[in-house]
């Protein structure tokens, strides 16, 4: 996977140092004089905000099995939810910084009855974009009085083209496909100079991927846009890799229906890839949030229906501007929550499989009360959540002196930001001792289970692959190459494995090259067997890595 970081950023902010008393106010506002943009939303990644989401509701008249757990989600309080007056009191302090594009989400937005007067009060800020995304049931009744409020931009969510189908996937009756229907037709037509329309469609393998071509038939008349979103893991929603149709799948099943289906340009910080088909009147986009992320043009903050700005759909670093605001906190202190979470923002999410295992907001909840939740007054944004989330606060807060353990005694993984990304190598290596007979047997290539050399080969570089899912603490990196080498020796009877990793990345790779070694021996041990358990592993072994900080090279 590209990592569109490093590319993608228009130029580095500098860190903002710690200090003791927490107040950072003055650093923020020296460097707002020498930065292109607000520098209470510029990360120390170059990343300007000017994009933010905000969840006006936790509830929803829907309950599509890929946002909500089964057994439904605890709803906060309505007095603990931001008030109308909060949410534009937010909006007014992003927009004064720069943000000037709010879209409002949920749960379902349209449930809030004070929708039109929030969107109203946004209208009169000159933002460039009101959005709102629903999952359309309620908008035959409030689509007028959306647009005249002021909506510039409405995503629709629709699933299916199958009324029956619908009940499946949203388990609600077939009778709410038809109300969902009936408000994209009437937004196809309702004073479409106004505002822009889109339909958000999560395609899962075997529930809906076999209507992908008839969404895109929709863009041949109608001013709609489609979007496929690559299904993503929240908890709860029991994802399955075998259930996620990648952007590239997607695109090969339009292409045999439409072979001149053609990419468009994409501005570097769009959530979705843009193609269209010659002589249709919609475009057709992809939102890769798991094959391709793109978080390097990430220009998204969101806050959640009970006030807290999560800076990250996949971190759970969370600072609570509701307690913030309700306990006095003035504009510039709000300010300087909001700069100091940001500066806290990582580069990008874990990769797909380590989302997967990631504790997050179920996704109607990102849009109460949480487990997860830490308030900016408890403490400033801790270490103990640190589960492979690239989002989780630096250990540079921590006032532990060991790097994998914070101050609670609890295992972390290092932060490893602010290391310098460079080519970095290593070579491990392995030895498996066998019998005469099973030796022989190895290097006739006459083992009953198959080509053991071979097998065993895949298998180191499969093991270096999957080197972070094992180790504990072990950061996922992307490996650019991993050779293993077996070599019989004759004299000693025995398998010697080389394995080499390669990356260029902000940490190294010798867990990778050890992992790949020593999956490869478990291999001819495995493959072996059955021969005789006379066979022993031994000598797994740093040999030399390079790149890093320091570099290791075995006195041999
Ligand atoms: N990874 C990632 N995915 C996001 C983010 N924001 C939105 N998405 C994905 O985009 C999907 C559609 O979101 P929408 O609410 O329609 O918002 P949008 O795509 O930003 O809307 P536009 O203003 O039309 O670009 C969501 O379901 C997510 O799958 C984000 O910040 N990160
Ligand atoms: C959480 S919903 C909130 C707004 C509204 N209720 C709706 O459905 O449009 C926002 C968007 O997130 C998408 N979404 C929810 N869970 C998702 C998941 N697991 N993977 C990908 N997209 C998801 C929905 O399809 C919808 O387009
Ligand atoms: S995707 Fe939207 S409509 Fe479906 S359950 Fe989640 S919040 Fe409700
Ligand atoms: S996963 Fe996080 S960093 Fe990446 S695009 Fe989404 S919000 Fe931005």
């Amino acid at each position: 996977m590209e990592d569109a970081t490093a590319s993608a950023s228009p130029r580095l902010a500098p860190t903002v140092k710690e200090t003791r008393n927490g107040s950072r106010l003055e650093e923020f506002r020296m460097k707002q004089d020498v930065l292109p943009f607000s520098a209470f939303l510029t990360d120390k990644h170059g990343r300007q905000h000017n994009y933010l989401r905000i969840s006006v509701s936790e509830r929803c008249n829907l309950r599509c099995t890929y946002c909500m757990p089964e057994e439904g989600v605890p709803l906060t309080p309505s007095s603990k939810l931001l008030s109308a007056t909060e949410v534009v009191r937010v909006a007014k302090l992003f927009a004064s910084q720069g943000v000037d594009k709010v879209r409002i989400t949920g749960g379902e937005p349209l449930l809030r009855k004070d929708l039109p007067r929030i969107i109203e009060q946004l209208h009169e800020m000159n933002l460039k974009s009101i959005g709102i995304t629903t999952n359309g049931i309620l908008l035959p009744r409030l689509l007028p009085e959306l647009i005249s409020s002021g909506v510039t931009a409405i995503n629709i969510s629709l699933d299916t083209l199958i009324p029956q189908k619908f009940e499946k996937i949203s388990r609600r009756p077939p009778s709410a496909w038809y109300k969902v229907w009936k408000g994209i037709k009437m937004a196809e037509k309702l004073d479409p100079q106004k505002y822009t329309l889109k339909l958000n469609c999560v395609v899962q393998g075997g529930i809906n991927d076999d209507e992908i071509c008839d969404f895109v038939a929709l863009t041949k008349d109608q001013r709609i846009d489609i979007r496929f979103i690559e299904y993503m893991p929240f908890s709860g929603n029991k994802w399955d890799v075998a259930k996620m149709v990648s952007y590239q799948q997607m695109v090969d099943t339009i292409r045999k229906v439409y072979p001149d289906f053609q990419k468009l340009e994409d501005p570097w910080n769009h959530t979705a890839k843009a193609f269209r088909i010659p002589g249709h009147v919609g475009q057709v986009g992809f939102i890769t949030s798991m094959s391709e992320h793109f978080c390097g043009g990430c220009n998204r903050l969101r806050i959640t229906a009970d006030g807290n700005l999560k800076v990250c759909l996949f971190g759970n670093a969370e600072v609570s501007l509701r307690d913030a605001m309700r306990d006095g906190a003035s504009d510039e202190k709000l300010l300087s929550l909001i700069g100091d979470a940001v500066q806290r923002k990582h580069p990008k999410h874990a990769g797909m499989l380590n989302l997967a295992k990631m504790e997050n907001r179920p996704m109607i909840l990102i849009g109460g009360h949480h487990q997860l939740l830490r308030s900016f007054s408890t403490t400033k944004l801790d270490n103990n959540n640190n589960n492979n989330n690239p989002d989780s606060p630096s250990s540079t807060t921590t006032s532990s002196s060991l790097s994998h353990v914070d101050s609670r005694g609890k295992a972390q993984m290092v932060d490893v930001s602010e290391k310098k990304v460079t080519t970095r190598e290593a070579v491990a290596e392995a030895t498996v001792n066998l019998s005469h007979e099973t030796f022989q047997a190895v290097a006739d290539n006459k083992m009953k289970k198959g080509d053991v050399l071979t097998v065993a080969q895949i298998a180191g570089i499969m093991g270096a692959k999957h080197t972070s899912n094992l180790i504990p603490l072990c950061h996922p990196l992307p490996l650019h190459k991993v050779d293993v080498n077996l070599e019989l020796n004759y004299e000693r009877r025995c398998v010697i494995i080389r394995a080499l990793a390669k990356t260029t990345a902000m940490t190294g790779v010798e867990m990778e090259a050890l992992t790949a070694a020593t999956v490869a021996a478990l291999t001819i041990y495995d493959m072996c067997k059955a021969m005789g358990h006379s066979i022993t592993i031994t000598d797994i072994k740093l040999i030399k890595k390079s790149g890093g900080k320091s570099d290791y090279s075995l006195k041999q």
